[in-house]
């Protein structure tokens, strides 16, 4: 089996993927969210991406994955996420940060204290070590494993803006079937049309039947502005599959999968 997740080595991707691996399961690694999507598809593998962290919010190239593609979850996984301020110069020196724009996100209190540096996005946590493992007058926001692998000392640990701060991670597959005892079900509300009172019938569904939402979100379809989906997941009840069928009476709905709840990795 292989485990396709974002990298380079020393995301959090990895370190997630390092700790629920299946024994002689290999991790492979590529550049962009979507590209693990891609290669879950063409090589039939299970792949693991974040979805939503407690400070800064959904990940757009996640949900579009979800959106745009016909990968399923099969799991989810819930990651504390500690930042770190690495870097090989004094504080005063440092004239350029680098960090990935989610950790840009859950450690802005710490961020916007540093006044003096520029901040440059990059494409991960393990991108931010690496760029600043060779760019001088440089530090990094980003993790323990990739602060050891780049040996960039730490000048602060615990940098994000809550000590609760956690990520939520999605195991993807392709062409996975649900399991007969879900916990959980994700969705994507596309509104086949633009009505009063669409979303108040959509959410009378899981009222009437007593069904808790865990999370609602509404994202642009990029069809146009005020156009929008919603990613709804719910907790089962053992009706879960005459759910998704009421709802498919009134608005245009695309099943992401159901699967068991997870505990904190
Ligand atoms: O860059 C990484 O280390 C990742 O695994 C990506 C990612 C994300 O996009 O949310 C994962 C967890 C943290 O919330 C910050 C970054």
């Amino acid at each position: 089996m292989t485990l396709a997740v974002l990298g380079p080595k020393g995301t959090f991707s990895c370190e997630l993927a390092e700790k629920i691996r299946n024994e002689n399961e290999e991790i492979i690694l590529f550049p962009t969210i979507r590209d693990v999507f891609t290669a879950v598809l063409e090589k039939n593998i299970r792949g693991i991406v974040p979805v939503e962290n407690s400070e800064a919010g959904g990940v757009g190239e996640t949900l579009d994955g979800l959106l745009q593609t016909e990968c399923r979850i099969t799991a989810e996984y819930y990651m504390p996420i500690r930042h770190f301020f690495v870097s090989r110069y004094s504080p005063d020196e440092i004239s350029v940060i680098y960090t990935h724009p989610q950790s840009h996100e859950q450690c802005s209190i710490y961020l916007n204290g540093m006044k003096r540096a520029s901040l440059i996005h990059t494409s991960s946590n393990a991108q931010s070590a690496k760029e600043a493992s060779f760019i001088s007058g440089s530090a990094a926001v980003t993790t323990e494993s990739a602060a050891k692998l780049y040996d960039l000392p730490i000048l602060q640990k615990d940098i994000q803006n809550s000590l609760n701060n956690t990520t939520r991670f999605l195991e993807i597959s392709a062409g996975a079937l649900d399991p007969d005892d879900p916990e959980k079900c994700s969705v994507v509300i596309i509104p086949r049309e633009n009505r009063p009172g669409l979303l108040y019938g959509i959410l009378g569904i899981f009222a009437q039947r007593g069904i808790n939402l865990t999370r609602i979100e509404s994202r642009p379809s990029k069809e146009g502005i005020g156009r929008y989906v919603f990613f709804i997941d719910f907790e089962t009840d053992p009706g879960w599959q005459e759910t998704i069928t009421e709802l498919k009476k009134i608005t245009g709905v695309k099943e992401l999968g159901c699967y068991r709840k997870k505990d904190y990795v």
